[in-house]
This record gives structure tokens, sequence and C-alpha cells, in this order.
């Protein structure tokens, strides 16, 4: 493809991205790899010049564009070899006409910019939400040792944390392969030390999704003990047993809750656990660095749904702690809404029961009841992490 084309190829695939986000349709990432599925002339070239330039659009529009024309208009006001590509030759965009309409750049819709300056997200703090994203990865304490790690990483400050430079294809490598190294963010890492789990513990994990956090903390109990995994959704906690296979991480049970009914289906675990993670879902403001478009979905409806099933999740997750024992809620959220103000109204509801622990991890900044961790501050996704020790 010619440099043009490639640009065209953006606008095209802009255009699938905004209806998706109108419709609730697929993400970014899958719309690019499905295009170019039904385009087997690109080459993988022109695969990562179309994704680049995408991604650079998406990030550079804080409300949903109305055509993927104007999102590039954007960039080619900034960026005069850019605006040069809209030549109008063959596969060429059109050339810019002066009353065209441009996207209007910013880091999200305005009721969202409101709601992060409130939460204490504004400026450079602001700004980070939208870098990209480096590649981290923890090693699998159950497989690997440090000498199996592939060369080019940093250690980060998670205690098996290490970085590597962006496009390193991990997944390629025999350590992966082997289930010696995992890929997941610093930050995650840390919200499942946050929960502190020894060998032998018995451990729920209530939104385990695929089971990212579930691995670490089975890692860090040293595959003894037990952990059962629960999720709402079948496909997502489908996942989990083919990886902890790969990681060689035993004495994990998964079980598929509905929506509702979550108490009755863990009766046989009330005042069981040593530990209960609380993963819970949430608008994801602090992975936008991973999809940018995230910010164009979500709704005030919503992000109170959001809240409202976190604050539930929690009394579930309370429920199933022994006396003595510890529940750890996390969001990879920034907004106060889902995580000091959460974490205010369990200690509310639940009164005299628990106590608040600030956990020490080496990032974040405390918030309210909790900790918080951001991509501009710790260089990790963001999250609110706060731990409850049962009296
Ligand atoms: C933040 S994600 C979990 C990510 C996962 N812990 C990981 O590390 O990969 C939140 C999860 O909560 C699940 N969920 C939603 N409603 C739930 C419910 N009522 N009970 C349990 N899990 C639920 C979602 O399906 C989703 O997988």
């Amino acid at each position: 493809m010619t440099p043009a084309a490639r640009v065209q190829a953006a606008i095209e695939v802009l255009d699938l991205v905004i209806a998706a986000a109108r419709s609730n349709g697929a993400p970014a990432d899958r719309i690019v790899s499905d295009w170019f599925k039904a385009r087997r002339f690109a080459g993988s070239g022109d695969r990562r010049a179309v994704r680049e330039l995408v991604f650079r659009a998406i990030r550079a529009c804080g409300e949903i564009p109305a055509r993927g024309r104007a999102a590039m208009l954007l960039l080619a006001r900034d960026d005069a070899a850019l605006a040069s590509l809209f030549d109008g030759s063959r596969h060429a965009p059109e050339p810019i006409s002066a009353e065209e309409t441009v996207a209007r750049p910013g880091v999200a819709p305005e009721w969202l910019i409101a709601a992060l300056t409130k939460s204490g997200i504004e400026g450079d703090e602001a700004a980070a939400l939208l870098e990209r994203a480096p590649l981290d990865i923890r090693v699998n304490a159950l497989r690997a040792g440090r000498a199996d790690l592939p060369p080019g990483g940093e250690p980060t400050v998670a205690a098996h944390g290490w970085r590597y430079p962006h496009g390193t294809r991990i997944e390629d490598t025999p350590a992966w392969r082997e289930g010696m190294i995992e890929v997941q963010d610093t930050g995650s890492q840390l919200t499942c030390e946050a929960v502190a789990v020894r060998p032998g513990e018995s451990v729920v994990d209530l939104c385990a999704g695929g089971g990212g956090k579930t691995l670490a903390l089975a890692a860090a109990m040293d595959a003894s003990g037990r952990i059962l995994a629960c999720d709402a959704d079948r496909a997502r906690l489908s996942r989990l047993q083919p990886r902890a296979e790969r990681a060689g991480a035993t004495g994990i049970e998964t079980r598929l809750l509905d929506p509702g009914a979550e108490l009755e289906q863990l009766s046989d675990w009330r005042g069981q656990a040593d530990a209960v993670l609380v993963d819970a879902p949430c608008s994801g403001t602090g992975t936008w660095r991973r999809n940018p478009e995230a910010r164009w979905r979500l709704t005030p409806t919503q992000l109170d749904r959001y809240v409202a099933l976190q604050a539930r999740l929690l009394d579930v997750g309370a429920a199933l702690v022994r006396p003595g024992g510890r529940l750890v809620y996390v969001t990879c959220s920034l907004l106060d809404a889902e995580g000091a103000e959460q974490a205010a109204a369990f200690l509310s509801r639940h009164g005299a029961g628990w106590r608040a622990e600030v956990p020490v991890l080496p990032a974040g900044v405390p918030r309210g009841a909790g900790l918080r961790l951001s991509p501009c501050r710790d260089g990790t996704d963001g999250f609110f992490i706060a731990r409850f020790g049962s009296l």
C-alpha cells in the first residue's frame, strides 16, 4: 500500500470503530485485525502503519468524532507530511477543503473530564491516561527462575515484574509458550501483592475473568491451598483452566455465578475464606492506554451501574471472609466513585466489623481508605486498591 492508501485505510477503519463505539460493537483492536484478515494483499508494514494511525487518531479525540475522516484531519492539522497525503490520487483520501469538519482534540468527553478532575486527575495525570502502555510480564515463580527470561527486559517494582520495549513479541518466546511468564501489567501484579496470600490459604477470586490475577495468586501461594475462581461470564471463565495448566497452577476450582444469586451459590464458602479478592467490573478509566476508545463508550448511566454492582459484589465478598480474614477491593479506575467513595461507602455500611488497612506497596499514593496507582506517577495502569480486615 502507498502511504496515502494507508491513510485512506485508517479512515475506513476509524469509521468502523466509531460505529462500533456507538452500538457497543467490537473493540478497535479486533476491528483492525478483522479488516486486515479480509485484505490479505496488505503486508505487515501496512498493518502496523494503519494500526498506528488509527490509534493515534482515537487518542487525539476526546469525544467520539463524527467520522473517521474528521479524526484523521485532526492529526493532519499538526502534521504537514500527513496532510500532504490527502491528494485525491488513486486509493488516497480526497484533498482537504477549508470548510471540512475537524474533530475536536481532548482527553475525554466533558462529563468524564469533570469526574476525573473531581477525583484529582488533571493536567499531566489526565494526559498520561492516553500514552502508549508498556509491555510488562510477570515471571511465574511456579515454573521459572530469572535466567529463563527473554533478553531485553528491565525489572519493575513488582516482585516478579519485568518490562520490555514496545513491540517485543513475548508470545513467540519459549518462556511464554512454556508458561514461565505471563503478560500482566505491573499495576495488576501489585493489586495481587496487596492480597498478601500465603501458601495453604483458602482464597476466593470473586471476579476472576480469564484468571490473570488468579494465576498470580496461585503462584504467590506456591500452588498450595485452595483458590475458588468465580465469574459471571462463562466464556471468560472457560479460559482460566487451560491457562492454569500452562502455568502449572494447581488447586484452582472455577465456579460460574448467576448475577444476583452469587451468595446462594457460594453458601459453602460463607465465613470460610482467608482472603477474598473483588476485582470488580468498572469503567476501566485506568486502562485507556490500552483501550482508548473505551472513553467514547462510557455513559453516566453505565458508570452508575458499575458503582451499584461494585457495592453489591463487595457485600458478597465480605460475607465469604472468615473472622480475621481480609477483603481486597480493586478497580482499574481512577474515578473516586469506583475507588475512595466506594471504599468509604463499604465501611459505613459494615460499620464496626471491618478495619481499612492501606496496603504497603512499592508504588501508589493513599486515596481515601485505599491506595491509587496512576499511569503518570507509577507508570502502571490506573488502579484503586483497598484492603479491609475483618475484626
Ligand atoms: C475487571 S474484570 C476481572 C479481570 C480479572 N480478574 C483478571 O485479572 O483478568 C471484572 C470481571 O467481573 C465479572 N463479573 C461481572 N459481574 C459479575 C458478578 N455478578 N459476579 C462475578 N463476576 C462478575 C466480569 O465478567 C469480569 O470478568
